[in-house]
């Protein structure tokens, strides 16, 4: 089965986590296109989403569902998203898209997180996927240095805007062995607008493909 199709199978068993809720905290990526496309069929079920990209709003839009502000809907339910790694204390590290900031707002303003994905996401230690962090863009090359201080190697992604007007910096080289001590040093940098690393709010539940189906961790 191709990491394509592990994310198709994911997004179909979500489904069923999500029966009962009207409201939806729909994140960004390939695997959440998935649950997107799925959704269609039971758009009527569905009052509303709140989205976490211009590109995961858009997709819902053109199938007919509705897209609030989370600023009107307050505090959601449930949140469904991917990841680039997930560590077996279903801490992440996000932000492959860009959508990170977004992304890390939704997730704290939900009651349950679920983290969809392909198997290949696993590791013991998160750091080997670059770590994404959003900056103010005149504070880049600042941020670069007090990222070095911290042991990591920015790499600046270029022609990257972020929907809210950011850069972002790829950190190579981390072994992030204490997430949430990371997760709070990166974001006092002055002029992080926030990094990749989701510890102090990590996944409620992941539900995982792999080639012999789909497994919930809890
Ligand atoms: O954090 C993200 C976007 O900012 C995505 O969830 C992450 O990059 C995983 O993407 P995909 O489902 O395409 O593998």
């Amino acid at each position: 089965m191709t990491q394509d199709q592990l994310k198709r199978k994911v997004a179909e068993a979500s489904l069923e986590y999500i029966k009962g809720y009207s409201v939806l905290g729909i994140g960004t990526g390939s695997t959440v296109n998935h649950l997107i496309d799925c959704l269609a069929d039971i758009k009527h079920d569905i009052e509303a989403t709140v989205s976490s990209s211009v590109n995961s709003t858009e997709r819902l839009k053109k199938l007919g569902i509705p897209v609030l502000d989370l600023n009107e809907v307050g505090t959601l339910d449930i949140y469904l998203d991917g990841a680039d790694e997930i560590n077996p204390h279903k801490q992440l590290i996000k932000g492959g898209g860009a959508a990170l900031t977004r992304e890390k707002i939704i997730a704290a303003a939900s009651r349950k997180f679920i983290c969809i994905a392909d198997d290949s996401k696993c590791v013991d230690v998160l750091g080997k996927f670059p770590l994404p962090v959003e900056v103010i863009p005149m504070a880049r090359s600042y941020v670069a240095r007090e990222l070095v201080k911290l042991g990591g190697q920015p790499v600046y992604r270029e022609h990257c805007v972020t929907d809210n007007g950011g850069h972002i910096l790829d950190v190579h080289n981390l072994s992030i062995v204490d997430p949430i001590a990371l997760e709070k040093a990166i974001n006092n940098i002055v002029g992080v607008i926030t990094c990749g690393i989701f510890a102090m709010r990590p996944a409620d539940m992941v539900l995982l493909a792999t080639a012999d189906g789909v497994r919930k961790i809890d």
